[in-house]
């Protein structure tokens, strides 16, 4: 018999990614959709589509049906993939985002039929055909409700790990149960994006993991159970019905595939599926231990530190977020969210190097660390970190603005945009790392900008750590499969059922392909410590400035 396989996808905010990986980790298939190209006739725009009410960003539900049509049909006529030799399926998909099943939808998804695809048996199956995306701004009053009625921003982080966000399922689920009371009740069940796609595998509504779960403001962070005042507040009595049962960790055996996988493509019958967590929860998995930052910059930018279980209560608070850690109970993840990244980056390369990355880089490279004394500040969209800036702000070193919003701006602007949005980091990520973690030893870097080495640069000397990356930049999907190795080693080898996920990486050999890339360079990294109160002098001044718009 062939060695087995383990598939791992990442329904991310542009695409839909596979990995297929073997025992020891190496990547044997890699096949992605992107929604905006591949599937133009969705008409989305990096991923989304911008609604009518203010700050609301969506996507189709049937998108992402499709392009796992599409996929699946590539992995079969273009790789000639074996499916019989995967043994075990998980993934990942960005956070927070919601999807409504209808009864009908549930019903069908556990009869589907072998001659056709996932569009043509699912369309219609949803409540509510565009599901909210972690981009959505549109609920801050749910976001300040719900605070008010647990006592405030603090105690909802203490209780869930983060306070409000407009992207946290909480409030998404609150405004449509005030608002839309009839499309609530028409809706049979909800998943996160992540769960949606392990439910599309096991034929059946997946319950929802619980690092994934700890994105939606509605999970007990240190008990990792549902609370059930919480649910309440945001969806009524019958939510906790619709939500389903308790989170489950990573690694879970939920079951083998449905029979439509084995017959229309293949799957091995014994193939089981394990939760989906969020991407980055899963790019933990795949690339960190304690001490480890990790910089993902993806569409949205997040770092992330890991930090194992503790006596001790995490600490959260009302500026970042604080995440159950996917596959060691009572372990966590720290993590800082941006939402102005790639989008923000793309714009600036299309606006001012003609849509180029070189000339992007090169504009870098000819200029010195701190841009002459300028900051520029790039907020296409309300940012998440600072809370609800938005805008373009121009600064003289010394903390004067010099232009509002547009306006004229000699020296760099890749370099501007990329040392502003480091900075922002640099100074917060003292503030969340709790003593156990002392100090932090290496970042890594993963997601499409970590192909770019001009940008690592400016991450190693920004943030004064060396700087690594692992063999592909979608780190997520890597995570996927690994996780699905860790549920069919644990269900399927004698005395492994409580092993933990570092034991089976230790008893199969693996160990994580990181490639170290830079060390910072200390004169320059001296140079950003200069500039960091500065920085900060500067945002206060945008967030006092766009509060009084
Ligand atoms: N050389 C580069 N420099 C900077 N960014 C890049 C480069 N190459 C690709 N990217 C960015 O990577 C983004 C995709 O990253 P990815 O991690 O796949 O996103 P997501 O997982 O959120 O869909 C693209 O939108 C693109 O702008
Ligand atoms: O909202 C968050 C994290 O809180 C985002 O990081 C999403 O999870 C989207 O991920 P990418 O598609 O940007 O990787």
């Amino acid at each position: 018999m062939l060695p087995p396989l383990f598939l791992g996808l990442d329904l991310s905010t542009q695409q839909l990614k596979a990995s297929i990986i073997d025992e020891a980790e190496n990547l044997l298939y890699e096949e992605y959709i992107h929604f905006d190209s591949d599937l133009p006739h969705h008409g989305t725009q990096n991923g989304a589509h911008y609604g009518d009410r203010e700050g609301e960003v969506t996507c189709p539900v049937v998108v992402w049906l499709e392009a796992m049509d599409v996929l699946f049909d590539r992995l079969t006529e273009k790789h000639s993939v074996d499916f019989g030799r995967v043994l075990a399926v998980s993934g990942a998909a960005q956070q927070h985002g919601s999807v409504y099943w209808n009864a009908k939808g549930v019903e069908v998804l556990g009869k589907l039929d072998k001659s056709k695809g996932l569009v043509d048996q699912l369309e219609g199956g949803f409540s509510l055909e565009q599901a909210p995306l972690w981009m959505d701004s549109s609920t801050t009053k749910e976001c300040r409700e719900l605070e008010e009625a647990v006592g405030g921003a603090q105690n909802l982080a203490d209780r869930t790990g983060s306070r409000a966000y407009e992207r946290f399922t909480a409030s998404q689920i609150k405004r449509l149960y005030d608002y839309d009371r009839s499309t609530y009740d028409k809706t049979s069940r909800i998943s996160l994006i992540s769960s949606f796609v392990a439910s599309l595998f096991l034929g059946k509504v997946a319950p929802i993991e619980i690092a994934d779960a700890s994105g939606m403001n509605l999970m007990d962070i240190i008990s990792g159970n549902w609370d059930l005042e919480l649910l309440k507040l945001c969806g009524g009595d019958e939510l906790k019905e619709k939500i389903g049962e308790q989170p489950v960790g990573g690694g879970t055996n939920l079951g083998t595939v449905a029979k439509w996988w084995v017959e229309r493509y293949g799957f091995n019958e014994d193939c089981i599926v394990a939760p989906f967590t969020g991407d980055n929860p899963s790019s933990i998995v795949s690339l960190s231990s304690p001490g480890d930052a990790i910089l993902s910059l993806g569409t949205s930018t997040t770092l992330l530190v890991s930090i194992p279980p503790s006596p001790d209560p995490p600490l959260c608070t009302t500026n970042s977020h604080m995440l159950a850690h996917p596959t060691a109970p009572g372990g966590h993840i720290a993590m800082l969210c941006y939402k102005n990244g790639d989008l923000a980056r793309k714009s600036v390369k299309d606006q001012h190097y003609g849509g180029s990355w070189e000339q992007f880089d090169q504009s870098i490279k000819s200029t010195s660390s701190g841009n002459d004394g300028y900051l520029r500040f790039y907020f296409p969209m309300k940012e998440i970190i600072p809370d609800g800036v938005i805008g373009e702000f121009g600064f003289k070193a010394a903390g004067k603005l010099v232009e509002g919003e547009g306006g004229e701006f000699k020296p760099s602007y890749s370099r501007a945009i990329c040392e502003t949005q480091l900075l922002s980091i640099k100074s917060r990520l003292h503030r969340i790392l709790p003593h156990s973690i002392g100090h932090l030893h290496r970042c890594i870097v993963t997601g499409g900008a970590s192909a770019n080495e001009t940008i690592l640069h400016l991450v190693a000397d920004v943030l004064d750590l060396p700087v690594y990356v692992a063999a592909t930049s979608a780190s997520a999907t890597i995570g996927g499969g690994l996780l699905a190795q860790f549920a069919w080693w644990k269900a399927t080898k004698e005395g492994k059922k409580d092993k933990t996920f570092e034991e089976m990486r230790e008893e199969v050999g693996a160990t994580k392909s990181l490639k170290k890339v830079l060390d910072p360079r200390k004169h320059e990294s001296e140079i950003y410590d200069a500039i960091l109160p500065v920085y900060e002098e500067c945002e206060d001044k945008i967030i006092e400035i766009c509060k009084s718009k």
